[in-house]
């Protein structure tokens, strides 16, 4: 999906109390998966709640292309009716999945798993982040790149292996991207598929898997981490999956009540799966009121209702061990930090360079051109909160959704409006992320 060469720029100013319910769209991760768990079933998948960003909507395009009947079915309900364990027929056009990093990873993992040939692209963010991480174990487990791919960069050519040969595979990053390939493309191979995470990363994968019927077990590993181990070949059968809402899009209202003063927010229906959860531990920690009630559960993903109220947040220090169940909230967090008391510093960062820009380095940009006081310091951000933020500032959103949503955040709070680039981006993860703001009260203009 291409975006028009327009930007769309837009300012954010301090709006006063922000007040009223919102459910944020479904939860991307959970999204793209029922899509292609859905694709490698036999029979009828059906979802409700699906995000209809472009990243999903990709994702489904390139699941129709590989064989899957994919259709809407009414607002955020698709079905799928699948094609099998490596039952993916050879696609006569590129795959092009946008801007999104995991729609192209997940699907590289399940190609590599199928005797057919596949072209990936993406946009220009997207090929230039590094497939050499995904390549790597597809590789051993007999998918070979035959053409484009220099640097490991898209776009590149994927040719499934006949016979997948299970592998055992310690990822060399907390990346659930890599794990979740290596699982797709297991699925195909005879035998037991082995992962192993040092940190244990978001385990959506796992939990549908087990939900479409495969035999799969997960196990501690050392201090932080995990080792997930799957039986290959199995049928997975179609089933119903209810998309929670997207504690990563949620992230972006919750910090823009805690920080507006007076500002009472619900948002209902939040993931709360333990693995993706670590901003809201921070936000707490900083002294954030975010109460949590109607906690309940649906295909192992617990959801809950929050309630956030503005508070006086302090600095905190943040953990790296933290990292991977925060990993795309750290914009957001850097933009609380900055309306805090005191100093917080975002330990262990390194994964934020390889998002869909550089994401510690547009951080600390979005904070400086609006007056804050902020270091990267190694694989650290140290950002000095001074209790408000003077604002001002134009951020450059570089094709990165998460940087226009965090910026225009932080115009909700500061002394003087914040204007960003292109809100076009926007549309991958959050399509009414403008219209919801403003609902509860922001002023965009
Ligand atoms: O598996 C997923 O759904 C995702 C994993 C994370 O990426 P990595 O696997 O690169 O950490 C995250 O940043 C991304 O937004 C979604
Ligand atoms: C990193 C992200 O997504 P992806 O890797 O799928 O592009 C994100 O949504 O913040």
């Amino acid at each position: 999906m291409t975006h028009s060469d327009q930007p769309r720029p837009l300012q954010s100013r301090a709006s006063g109390a922000l007040t009223g319910k919102v459910r944020v769209p479904g939860d991307k991760s959970i999204s793209h998966r029922a899509l292609i768990l859905g694709a490698l079933s036999v029979g009828e998948t059906r979802i409700s709640g699906l995000l209809e960003g472009e990243d999903v909507l990709n994702t489904a395009k390139s699941m129709q292309a590989l064989g899957a009947k994919v259709e809407r079915t009414g607002d955020f309900a698709w079905n799928v009716r699948g094609v099998g364990v490596a039952g993916f027929a050879q696609p006569n056009a590129p795959l092009d999945f946008g801007n999104s990093g995991t729609g192209c990873r997940l699907v590289m993992g399940a190609v590599a798993g199928c005797p057919i040939s596949a072209v990936f692209d993406g946009d220009a963010s997207l090929r230039s982040r590094p497939m050499r991480r995904i390549l790597d174990p597809l590789e051993k487990m007999g998918a070979r790149v035959v053409s484009g791919g220099e640097g490991g960069r898209l776009p590149l050519t994927v040719q499934g292996a006949r016979d997948p040969l299970p592998i055992t595979y310690q990822t060399p990053v907390a990346s659930a991207q890599i794990k979740s390939a290596v699982l797709l493309a297991g699925l195909a191979a005879p035998g037991t598929t082995t992962v192993i995470e040092s940190e244990a990363s978001r385990d959506h994968t796992e939990l549908m898997l087990k939900h479409f019927g495969a035999d799969i077990t997960s196990t501690t590993e050392g201090t932080h981490g995990r080792r997930i181990t799957l039986v290959g070949q199995p049928e997975l059968h179609g089933a119903e999956v209810v998309v929670p809402a997207d504690p990563s899009s949620a992230a972006f209202p919750i910090v823009a009540a805690l920080i507006a003063e007076g500002s009472d927010v619900v948002l209902t229906d939040v993931m709360t799966n333990p693995l993706r959860t670590g901003l809201f531990t921070t936000l707490r920690e900083m002294g954030g009121s975010i109460e949590e009630s109607e906690v309940r559960g649906d295909a192992g993903e617990p959801m809950a209702r929050l309630r956030v109220r503005a508070s006086k947040l302090r600095g905190v220090d943040v953990p790296p061990e933290r990292a991977p169940s925060m990993i795309d909230e750290y914009l957001v967090l850097a933009v609380a930090a900055s309306f805090a008391e005191g100093t917080t510093i975002m330990r262990g960062l390194h994964e934020l360079r390889v998002k869909e820009s550089d994401r510690l380095e547009a951080t600390a940009d979005m904070l400086r051109v609006n007056g804050v006081k902020v270091e990267i310091s190694g694989d650290d951000l140290i950002v000095e909160g001074r209790g408000h933020v003077p604002g001002g500032g134009l951020v450059a959103t570089h094709m990165d959704h998460r940087i226009a949503m965090s910026a225009l955040v932080m115009g909700c709070a500061a002394d003087q409006p914040v204007k960003v680039d292109d809100t076009a981006f926007i549309a991958t993860s959050f399509p009414d992320f403008i219209p919801m703001m403003r609902a509860i009260g922001a002023e965009f203009s």
